[in-house]
């Protein structure tokens, strides 16, 4: 079995300028490696990404579409990828559910859990890069660089709750999680992120 390696953070922390870095790391050691993304990662799940983060519907709906996309992510992509031996790296999975439609929407951990429980009982990340940065250096990142979507639009109260249930997560499950300290440089980062991968290497 290859290994499962998520990125996770509250919009702007920083996750996806990280992705090559990681990615160029891992395919050094001689590792075929998959870079995959939710929602989306398939020609379906592309579809309701699309949806989920332009379209205004209720939380169920949101939730029941990420893990619908989820589902054909696994389907496709993640366990063929994991069965024939490659690393697959995905940026965001189900820590997003409950950071976003949890934490920030108020949705159930309950029914987060049984829809994680329907959609991949036996599979969770091997490791879990957390971005982690105070919401107004997130927001000031997203400012300067883009066109925000339905989710980057979102108040301050909902990235403060929505961090908070990925730290909540983190201390959660220690053994998977790293916490990226994202306020540092790019280069320290970067350092810090070839420590946690040797370490990681180290376990195999
Ligand atoms: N450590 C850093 N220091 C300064 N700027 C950074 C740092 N990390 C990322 N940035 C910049 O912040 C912006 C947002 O970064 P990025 O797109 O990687 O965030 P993200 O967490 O993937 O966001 P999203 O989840 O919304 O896609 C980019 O312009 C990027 O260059
Ligand atoms: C998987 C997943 C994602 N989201 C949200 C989080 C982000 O705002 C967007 C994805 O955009 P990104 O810039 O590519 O990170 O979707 C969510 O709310 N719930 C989820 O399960």
């Amino acid at each position: 079995m290859g290994k499962f390696i998520t990125f996770e953070g509250i919009d702007g922390a920083g996750k996806s300028t990280h992705i090559a870095f990681v990615s160029d790391y891992i395919k050094a050691r001689g590792v075929e490696l998959v870079s995959s993304r939710e929602p989306g990662g398939t020609p379906l799940g592309e579809k309701l990404r699309d949806l989920v983060l332009h379209e205004t519907m209720h939380l169920e709906t949101e939730a029941l579409l990420m893990f619908a996309s989820r589902r054909e992510h696994i389907a496709q992509v993640i366990a063929p990828a994991l069965e024939r031996g490659a690393w697959v790296i995905s940026d965001r999975f189900t820590d997003a559910s409950f950071a976003y439609q949890g934490g920030g929407r108020g949705m159930s951990v309950a029914k987060l859990e049984a829809l994680e429980q329907w959609v991949h009982p036996a599979l969770q990340p091997d490791l879990t890069l957390l971005f982690d940065v105070p919401l107004e250096v997130a927001r000031a990142r997203l400012d300067a660089t883009r066109e925000l979507d339905k989710f980057e639009q979102e108040k301050a109260d909902f990235f403060a709750a929505t961090r908070a249930e990925y730290l909540r997560r983190a201390a959660q499950f220690p053994q998977r999680f790293r916490v990226i300290d994202s306020t540092r440089s790019i280069a320290d980062i970067q350092l810090r992120l070839a420590a946690i991968l040797d370490g990681f290497f180290d376990e195999q």
